[in-house]
This record gives C-alpha cells, structure tokens and sequence, in this order.
C-alpha cells in the first residue's frame, strides 16, 4: 500500500522518481489484464497509475483499503492549477486566456507522466478533459524542441490520430487556438480523406509540426508517396491516438498496422480512451512500448469509472403493446418524447439519438407539427454541413438536435450498397454515400447539453456510454433519459448491469423518470397518433432529400462564407421547418386543462430550475455575441457576395440593387 501511495504522490512530487522508475522504452514487461483489474479494483476513489512492476501493490486488508481510500480522497481533493504542473510560460499564459486555471485529475495526472517522455495509456471518463491532457505536453514538447533547434523538418513531427473528421476539426480547432495564444510559429494542419491528394499536398507542404488526422488518411498519404515513410521516421517524435476505443471500430486496423514500420522507435506514443476494451489492448500492444497505465475514477468518490457522477440517468419503459407491427412502439414513443418535452419535463439543450436517419426525420417532422423545432444531423449530410450545425447548436441557436450517431446502421450499409450499385447507371433518387469517416456523435465535444435522449436505444452498453458521455462535460450536471421499448429491454438489461458490474453497485444506475405521470402521457396520446399517422415514409424520404440537397446547395457557400464572416454562425438555420403548413393552434400550445396538476408543478420546477441556471436570460445571448434579429436582409445565403468586402458607396448600392435581384429571383 505505501508504495501504492507513494505512486499517487508520486506524480506531483519529488517521490516520482521513484515510482516512474521505468524508461520510456525499456524492455520491463508490461502490465498485464489480471494485474491491471486487481489494481482498479482495490484503488477505490481517485487515479491508479500502474507500470509493469507496480501492480502487487493492489493487495492489502479491508482496513488499509479504506485508509488508502480515505488518503486518495484527500489527495485527489487538492486542487492542482496548471501552474504547479511546470508548463511553458507561453502555455500557462494561453490558458489563462482561455480562463482555465484548475486542472481535471486526468490532466493532473498524464501531463507530468507525458511530460517525462513516457509512453501512456489513459483511460478516463467522457467529457473528463482528455484532450488538453495530451495536447499541452505535446505542445510544450515541440515549443522546447523549437526553442532548442532540434526541431526535425522532413515531415511533422506530431502525429494526432482521431477516428472521425469531426473530431479532427475538433481537435484542431483546440490546438489552433492554443497556439494562436501563445503567439507560438508551430504549424498545424488537419488533413481528411475528403479533401482531393493536391489540397493534401498543399496543406503537408512547409511540412507542418502537428498533423490531425484519420488513420485511413495517413495511410493512403502514405501509400501514394505524398509523405515519404522514411521522412516520418526520421521527423515523428510523437502519437497520439484519440478515442482509441473507437479507432478500430472505425475499421483501422489495417491503416494503423500500415504505419507501424514508419514509426521510429523514439517516438512518445500516447493512446487516450473513454472506455476499456480489447481493442484497447490491441492497439497498446500494436503501437506502446511498456508504457503507463492511467485509470481515472471519481474524485473522491466510490468507484463510478465510466458514466460521470453529475449525470443522472432515468428510463421510461414503455409498456407493451398488443400490435404485431412495430411501428406501434415507435408510436408510442413519440408520444413520451412529445409529452417530456411539450410538457417541458426535461432541460434543454436537448440531444436525441435515434438509430436511423428515416427515424430522424420522422421525429423531426413530428416535432414540427407541434411547433417544436429541432435540426437533423446525420453521416448523409455534407461534411461542412455537419461541422456548421454542431457549432450552431453548441451557440444554442437552437435547442434540439436529432443525431444518428455512427454509420454502421443497418440502414447506412444498405445505402452504401445502392450506391455503389447505382454509381454506373443514372441515379433514380438524390441518394448520398454515407461518409464511412463519419462520427458526428462520439468525442464530440456539444457544449452545455443538458439532456440526452435515446429515443432508440443504442446497440450495446459501449454506445450508451459514449452517447450519454455528450452531457455533464467539464463537471458540469446533465441528465439521461432512454426510452425503452419492449423489444429493446434486453439491451437496457445488459447496459444496467454493465454499470452496475463497473460501478460496484448493488442498486440500479437508472431510475425511473420521476416527473412524467400516466396522466400527462394519456392526455396527450389521442392528438399525437393522429399527427404521427399522418407523417407518411413518402413524407419522410421527400424531407430527407430536401435536407441533403438544401445542405449541398448551402455548404460551398457556408464555407466560403463563415471563413470570411466567422461571427456570422448565428445566421444559420439548421432547424428551419420541413413543410410550409401552418400549425393549428391546438397543436403548437397544449390547452391548460389537458396538463394534470402533477405535472404543472413539476414543469414549473424545471422552469425555475432553468431560471436559476440562469439559462432563460435573454441578455445572455446578447453577451454571448449573437446579433438579434434574422431577417431575411442579414441572412449570409441571401446577401453572400463574390465581390468580397471592400465596397465604396457605388459598390454599397450596386449590391443593394443586386440584392433586391436576388430577392426577386427567389420569391
Ligand atoms: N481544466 C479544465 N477546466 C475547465 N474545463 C475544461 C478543462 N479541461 C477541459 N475542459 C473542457 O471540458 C470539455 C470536455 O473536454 P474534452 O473534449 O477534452 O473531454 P474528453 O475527455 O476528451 O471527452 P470524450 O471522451 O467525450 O471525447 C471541453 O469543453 C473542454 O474545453
């Protein structure tokens, strides 16, 4: 146990020495599963680190377990700023821009470790704060190799692997603004296997010190000569694999094993993760050298490892239903989601994930028919689309969002299928390729979503976690409800005992949504099953070409756009209406006789709880930076000019005389 302790102190103190004993690339043997989950299993609340020697200090008595407990506790408590962990100067003063000064234990812990030049394996919770955890001492490592000329320049020096396009942008967006902030010449580019070999070309030219990618992007960069493998070898001196749970479910196997030989044997690998897996092992085994293993639990709290402590996770189990179709329960179900968010059960934001892009709209238009407006994001869509809507929604322009959230739907392969079938012949319907680098959903970061809803319950426990991982970011609170069908309960079963199984509990994990009574449910059954009976599949197949093509049409200009006009965001309308009818009044305001009492109160209670987050402000949006009012006239589709922004007051007029062209030319 001493030696356990002397191990946690160790990664703020002078004791590390001791315990980081092992090179980062010595041959010692690595840890292995058993002694791993002895280890987790005995450390109780806070971090474990592990190297391949350390793992028999998991054995102990009950008693020293709770002494270590309580001493883990006390230690993990003690906040650590950014200041203590011995960053650069530029870097500390970047974050203190950025308004961050407290470390999250996962920073507190792998910075020091990555810093040192270990190799490390770090497992913590969704939204724990992974990717400052491996961005700061990567760029404190290539700002010292700047500053000392031992910078190596034939190829990037940093190599940041993600599985999606999305998460590209997304990490590339962090690391650009830190770097921006600390006024730092390091140059870093993304490249994705959507952009054409000479856009790749182009942007690898210099070369850059830090490339975001996919694994499938480096590989074929790689496999055309685009980048030279003996230049990585001689210029990589660090990886990082993010969200390398999902990696190899991203099928990138092949890609990364493409890769091993061109990666030197001095270079610093770090692999971060949301969840363990065997495919976790894998890629260790594939990509590590003896490295650090790093699991992160609650902060002094009991063992809650996977789903963050300020989530609170409800079901409501829908009951069954004599009805041989299954559309009955996908009937009811808007009824419930109707009901929680008509009824205003639940904190908005608001994301709800349903397993089917042809649910996602039927949702939508739904929601539509009863004033509730919400915006559609799915691997269809055109990427810029995609990025546009996850900013628009992160600067809450609007409320809810329906997400499909991989692509390997049953409904995305058969797509995929036609396609190809079809891409000889003309093409009936506008019927997109799926993006197979899709992931709009895991590891992104959505800012301030309250409530996830899984409409349709996710396939396994693993996409439970990474969809419930979208909410209670950064320790802020947030809430989970899933809908569960009869036909889904095996599914819900096998979630509850995953948690229960890692979170050591005896009880249930997820409760039943206290605040939606049968009454208020009923109340409203009669005018939902007429409005969900008359969104017919011609409807829904006719709103999902329209979107895509609306997408397509609008995202060249967007891009063209929002790189010039950034604070223009606000303008977007990802959740304009579907159709062009009006709504009945009775549809869009539920009528004060049909709400029972029960459930007024508890609507009441969600509002002030709202008022007092202070989310109902309408002065925050202006101190936020959104321009009020939308009309038509501020509109960037509508007043988007190829002539740029340099106008006299003969330009000012041409363009309004343009303008009104244009406007006539729409109506
Ligand atoms: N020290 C910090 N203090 C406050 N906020 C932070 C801190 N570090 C990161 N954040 C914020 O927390 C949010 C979540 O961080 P991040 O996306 O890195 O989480 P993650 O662990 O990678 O999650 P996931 O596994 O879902 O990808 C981000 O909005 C980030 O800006």
């Amino acid at each position: 146990m001493a030696k356990k302790q002397k191990q946690r102190g160790s990664l703020r103190g002078e004791e590390h020495v001791e315990a980081a004993a092992a090179a980062p690339h010595e041959d010692a043997p690595a840890p292995n599963a058993e002694e791993e989950a002895a280890a987790q299993g005995a450390g109780g609340a806070g971090s474990e680190v592990e190297d391949g020697r350390s793992a028999d200090a998991a054995s102990g008595g009950v008693e020293e377990g709770k002494e270590e407990e309580a001493a883990a506790a006390e230690e993990e408590e003690r906040e650590v700023t950014f200041d203590e962990l011995g960053l650069d100067e530029q870097l500390k003063r970047a974050l203190r821009k950025k308004g961050l000064t407290k470390t999250t234990p996962i920073q507190r812990e792998a910075i020091p470790l990555i810093l040192e030049g270990k190799d490390v394996v770090a497992k913590a919770k969704t939204g724990s704060g992974k990717t400052f955890a491996y961005l700061l001492p990567l760029l404190q490592e290539l700002l010292k190799l700047c500053k000392d000329g031992r910078i190596r320049k034939s190829a990037p020096n940093a190599l940041i692997l993600v599985p999606t396009r999305e998460l590209c942008q997304q990490v590339y967006n962090e690391a650009s603004s830190l770097l921006e902030l600390c006024t730092s010449k390091l140059k870093i580019v993304q490249v994705t296997a959507s952009m054409s070999d000479k856009d790749i070309k182009l942007a690898l030219s210099g070369p850059p010190n830090i490339l975001v990618t996919t694994p499938a992007c480096v590989a074929a960069c790689i496999s055309k000569g685009i980048v030279q493998g003996s230049s990585i070898k001689e210029s990589l001196s660090m990886m990082i694999l993010d969200e390398a749970d999902l990696l190899l479910s991203y099928r990138c196997e092949d890609d990364l094993k493409a890769l091993v030989p061109h990666i030197p044997r001095s270079c610093q690998s770090i692999l971060m993760s949301a969840t363990s897996s065997p495919d976790i092992d894998k890629l260790t085994k594939l990509l590590l050298h003896n490295p650090f293993v790093l699991t992160l639990t609650e902060v002094g709290h009991a063992k809650d490892d996977v789903v963050p402590r300020n989530v609170q996770q409800f079901w409501i189990k829908l009951p069954p239903i004599f009805c041989p179709q299954i559309s009955c329960s996908a009937k009811d179900k808007m009824l419930y989601i109707l009901s929680l968010l008509k009824l205003e059960l639940i904190q908005k934001k608001v994301l709800i994930f349903v397993n089917s892009i042809d649910n996602a709209f039927r949702l939508r238009l739904f929601l539509e028919k009863f004033a509730i407006r919400s915006a559609v994001l799915n691997a269809e869509l055109p990427q810029n689309s995609r990025l546009h809507i996850i900013e628009a929604f992160n600067a809450r322009l609007f409320d809810y969002l329906i997400a499909t959230d991989d692509n390997k739907t049953k409904e995305a392969k058969q797509t995929n299928k036609e396609s190809k079938k079809d891409s000889k012949g003309p093409r009936k319907h506008l019927q997109q390729t799926l993006d197979a680098e899709f992931g709009v959903v895991r590891g992104i970061d959505f800012k301030n979503v309250f409530t996830v809803v899984n409409f349709d319950m996710p396939p396994n426990p693993a996409g439970y976690i990474h969809r419930i991982g979208r909410t209670g970011r950064a320790n802020k609170t947030g809430a989970s409800i899933s809908l569960v069908s009869p036909e889904e309960e095996d599914v819900f079963e096998e979630i509850e005992h995953m948690l229960q199984d890692v979170e050591k509990k005896d009880t249930n994990c997820i409760l039943p949504f206290p605040l939606l009574t049968k009454n208020a449910v009923e109340s409203l059954r009669y005018r939902t099953q007429d409005v969900a009976r008359s969104v017919t599949s011609r409807d829904i197949q006719e709103a999902r070409r329209q979107d895509v093509k609306n997408e397509i049409l609008n995202s060249e200009k967007l891009k063209a756009h929002f790189e010039e006009n950034p604070t223009d965001l606000d303008l977007l309308k990802h959740d304009k209406l579907l159709t062009n009818k009006s709504i009945p009044a009775h549809l869009r305001d539920v009528p004060e006789y049909l709400i029972d009492p029960t459930t007024k109160e508890a609507s009441n209670a969600v509002k002030l709880s709202r008022a007092a987050m202070g989310l109902d402000n309408p002065r925050r949006k202006k101190r936020m930076g959104f321009r009020s009012g939308s009309g038509k006239s501020s509109d960037p589709l509508r007043t988007f000019s190829a002539e740029g922004k340099s106008r006299g007051r003969r330009g000012k007029e041409r363009e309004g005389d343009d303008r009104r062209k244009r406007r006539k030319a729409e109506i």
